[in-house]
């Protein structure tokens, strides 16, 4: 099995845990994009009645155009479970996410949600996070200053750019990736990064994921992180 297949493995795997009457957090990305497929036929072939909150408009989008309600985060009183993808999940289930720039409004569902539930094929499962760029959502006033002070820092700091423009958060924001290699304490960088002005968020997802479905070449691996 090729990646992408691996990544429909888990999408359909992951839809399992989707039971009637559910309010779901939706994530974002290539991984998520198979598994919310699959809930569109889940919820047209059995008839279920859930509801979803997306964590970008694209998400929305394509689950509307499947016949899922969408509704606003601020519109439930809970979630019961969200799904979504990752970039990056350490030995401690540590992860980094955002490498589709959605990571502001998949870590507010996130945190929100009474399970979560990751999908990824099994390149992303390593020991130490920091082989994939850290994404952080940054506001675009002053944001050149925020990266020089990164850079001062030692972060190896960089635009994502789409040519000539800067690539866009569904929050109008900008995206800086860090490439600062291996993160020995996950937690003491992200009280570092939570305390510079300009920042909103990055893409240190810390103790929040309870489940991880790897795919593998001989089937879905489900992992219980806590
Ligand atoms: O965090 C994310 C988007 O912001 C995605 O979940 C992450 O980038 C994984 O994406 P993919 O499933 O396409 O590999």
């Amino acid at each position: 099995m090729d990646q992408n297949q691996l990544k429909e493995l888990v999408g359909k795997e992951a839809v399992k845990f989707v039971e009637d009457g559910m309010i779901l957090g939706l994530g974002t990305g290539s991984t998520v994009k198979y598994m919310v497929d699959a809930l569109g036929e889940r919820v047209k072939n059995e008839h279920l009645s859930i509801v979803g909150v997306a964590t970008s408009d694209r998400t929305a989008k394509q689950a509307e155009s499947l016949g899922i309600e969408i509704k606003q985060l601020d519109e439930v009183d809970h979630l019961d479970l969200t799904i979504d993808g990752a970039d990056e999940i350490d030995d401690h289930f540590q992860g980094i996410k955002g490498g589709g720039a959605a990571h502001l409004w998949e870590k507010i569902v996130a945190i929100n949600s009474t399970k979560n539930i990751w999908i990824v094929d099994e390149s992303k499962m390593v020991h130490t996070l920091g082989k994939f760029p850290l994404p952080l959502e940054v506001i675009p006033f002053g944001s050149t200053h925020v990266l020089e002070k990164l850079d001062k820092m030692g972060f190896r700091p960089e635009f994502r750019m789409n040519g000539d423009e800067h690539v866009l958060t569904d929050s109008k924001n900008y995206i800086i990736d860090l490439h600062m290699g291996e993160i020995e304490d996950p937690e003491k960088l992200a009280n570092t990064l939570n305390g510079i002005v300009g920042v909103v968020e990055h893409g240190l997802f810390l103790n929040v994921v309870n489940e991880v479905i790897v795919g593998r070449q001989d089937g879905p691996e489900v992992l219980h992180a806590r």
